[in-house]
C-alpha cells in the first residue's frame, strides 16, 4: 500500500517535472519566435518608410520588400502548429483561416500578379499588416516576459477595431484588381478538354475567395472583440471548442 502510494507520487512529481520543462521550453521557444517576428516586421517598416522617403513614390515598393515579407508571413504558418499542440490558447481554425488567407495574398495575388504590384491597395494592406503584426507580436513578448506596457495592450486590443476592416479593404481591392489580368491570361488555369478531365479556373476561385470573407471575415473580427473583453475588460468568455 505505502509503495504504491510511494509510486503514485513518484510518478506525478515525474509528470510535473516533464509539464514544467515543457512548459519552459514552449515558453523559451515563443519568446525567441515572438521576438524575432517582431524584429522581422520592424524591418519591413523600416524598409518601406526608407523607401518611399529616397523615391517619393509607392511605385517598386512591393518588389524592393517581396523576399523579407514573403519570408516572415510564410514563417507564420508554425502559429498554426503552436495551436495543434497547444502551447497557445487559440482556435487552429482561426489561426488557420488568418494565416492561409495572407500567405495566399503574398504568394498567389501579388506576388504571382506583377501587374498589381504597383496598386495603392497593396501599399495599403502592406502597412495594416505591419501595424498589426509589430503591434502583436510585442504584445506576446512582453506577455511572455510578464512586463507588458499598458499601452501595447491597449493598441494590440483597440487598432484592430480600426485595421481590421481597412486591411479587409486593401486585400479585396487587390483582388478586384487583378480579375482582368487573370481572365485575360488565363494563369493557374485548366480548361477542357485536357487528359486529367479536370477544369480550373483562377478568374471564378478569386471571386470566390472575394465572397468568402462576407462569412468568415465577421467570425475573425468578433472573436478579436470577444478577446479584447476578456483582456481588457476581464471578462469571461465561454468559446466553443474547435
Ligand atoms: C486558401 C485561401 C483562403 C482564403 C480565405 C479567404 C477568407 C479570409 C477572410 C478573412 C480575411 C482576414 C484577412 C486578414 C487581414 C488582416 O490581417 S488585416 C490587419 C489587421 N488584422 C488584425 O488585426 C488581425 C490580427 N489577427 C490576429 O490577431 C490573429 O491572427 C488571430 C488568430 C485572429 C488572433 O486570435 P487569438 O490568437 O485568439 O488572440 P490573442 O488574444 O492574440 O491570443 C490568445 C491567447 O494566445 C496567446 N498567444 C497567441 N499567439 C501567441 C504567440 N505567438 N506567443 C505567445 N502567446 C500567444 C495569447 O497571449 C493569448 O493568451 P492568453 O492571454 O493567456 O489567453
Amino acid at each position: 500500500m505505502a509503495s504504491s502510494e510511494e509510486d503514485g507520487t513518484v510518478e506525478e512529481k515525474e509528470t510535473n517535472n516533464k509539464k514544467r520543462t515543457k512548459s519552459a521550453l514552449a515558453t523559451a521557444w515563443l519568446t525567441f519566435y515572438n521576438i524575432a517576428m517582431t524584429a522581422g516586421w520592424m524591418v519591413l517598416a523600416m524598409a518601406m518608410m526608407r523607401f518611399y522617403i529616397q523615391k517619393g513614390t509607392h511605385k517598386g515598393l512591393y518588389r524592393s520588400i517581396a523576399r523579407t515579407l514573403k519570408f516572415f508571413q510564410t514563417v507564420a504558418l508554425v502559429e498554426v502548429g503552436h495551436c495543434a499542440i497547444g502551447i497557445v490558447r487559440t482556435s487552429v481554425i482561426v489561426t488557420g483561416v488568418q494565416v492561409c488567407s495572407r500567405i495566399f495574398m503574398v504568394w498567389f495575388v501579388t506576388n504571382s500578379i506583377r501587374p498589381i504590384q504597383n496598386e495603392e491597395s497593396v501599399i495599403l494592406f502592406l502597412v495594416v499588416w505591419t501595424m498589426t503584426e509589430i503591434t502583436r507580436y510585442s504584445y506576446y513578448t512582453f506577455n511572455l516576459l510578464n512586463h507588458l506596457p499598458y499601452f501595447i495592450k491597449w493598441a494590440r486590443y483597440n487598432l484592430f477595431i480600426v485595421l481590421y476592416p481597412v486591411g479587409v479593404v486593401g486585400e479585396l481591392l487587390t483582388i478586384y484588381a487583378a480579375l482582368p489580368f487573370v481572365r485575360r491570361s488565363g494563369m493557374y488555369s485548366t480548361r477542357l478538354p485536357n487528359i486529367y478531365n479536370v477544369s480550373f479556373d483562377y478568374y471564378y476561385c478569386l471571386i470566390i475567395v472575394m465572397l468568402s470573407y462576407i462569412p468568415l471575415f465577421p467570425q475573425l473580427y468578433f472573436h478579436m472583440l470577444r478577446q479584447r473583453r476578456r483582456v481588457l475588460h476581464g471578462e469571461v468568455i465561454v468559446e466553443k471548442d474547435d
